[in-house]
């Protein structure tokens, strides 16, 4: 998917959380790292439309964020930092059939699309727990097959392997490397973006670096002076 910001801002009130940006977007994978603060979410955040631009437009594949809301939000598949509240339903299985059946598509669609998503994130064991009965690195998946059940164009990631042990971060890192869909990965983990070819890094509300991972994390270090 092409994602293009024209100028686009966004304030909080009186706070500049990130700068006019002008920025073209369509490698597969895009890496976006930086302080806390830096303006990582904000960003993630106007691509998914959930925060509008303060002035100038952030378009996908042409549909803007704001005039086209209902159109440009349906590519876009947002993954939060607490995956465990945007599990809304009861049991997880009800929570992925959420997007299919307000599609009115018929139950056995809903049913067949539910199954092929638990199948295809791995956690069909998974479908008749509730969300406090998984881990971290299980709500990343739940989450992400209630996202991805609804064919995005583009994933967005908030720190998907924050707090996670080295075995679930193995298997949610292996579900994001596996997606088909293009994927916006924000992380303070620099391993999980140290093999994309275009990483962003964000600096005090600008984007201070737009490049290869290596070269990104280098400039990462640089500002953090370490
Ligand atoms: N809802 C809000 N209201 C006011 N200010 C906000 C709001 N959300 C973010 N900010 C401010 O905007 C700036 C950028 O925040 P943002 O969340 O985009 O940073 P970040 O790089 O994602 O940080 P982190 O790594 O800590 O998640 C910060 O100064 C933050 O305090």
């Amino acid at each position: 998917m092409h994602i293009i910001f024209n100028q686009a801002e966004l304030r909080y009130g009186e706070r500049l959380a990130l700068r006019a940006l002008t920025l073209s977007l369509s490698e597969p994978r895009i890496g976006v790292i930086g302080l806390n603060g830096s303006g990582k979410t904000s960003f993630a955040r106007l691509i998914a439309g959930l925060a509008k631009p303060t002035s100038g437009t952030v378009t996908l594949d042409g549909l803007d964020t704001v005039a086209d809301e209902k159109a440009a939000r349906a590519k876009t598949g947002f993954i939060f930092q607490n995956p465990g509240h945007q599990i809304i339903l009861p049991i997880i299985r009800e929570d992925v059939a959420l997007g299919p059946k307000s599609r009115g598509l018929p139950a056995s669609e809903v049913e067949r699309l539910v199954d092929e998503a638990l199948l295809r994130f791995r956690i069909s064991d998974l479908a008749a727990r509730r969300p406090h009965e998984l881990s971290g690195g299980e709500l990343q998946l739940a989450a992400l097959a209630a996202v991805c059940v609804n064919r995005p164009d583009v994933v967005i990631f908030d720190e998907p392997t924050n707090q996670l042990d080295l075995k679930n971060r193995a298997r949610v890192k292996g579900a994001i490397d596996g997606l088909g869909e293009q994927a916006v990965v924000i992380s303070h983990d620099l391993d999980l973006v140290a093999d994309y070819g275009r990483v962003l890094v964000f600096h005090e509300g600008e984007l201070a670096f737009d490049g290869p991972a290596e070269a990104a994390i280098s400039r990462y270090r640089e500002i953090a002076g370490c």
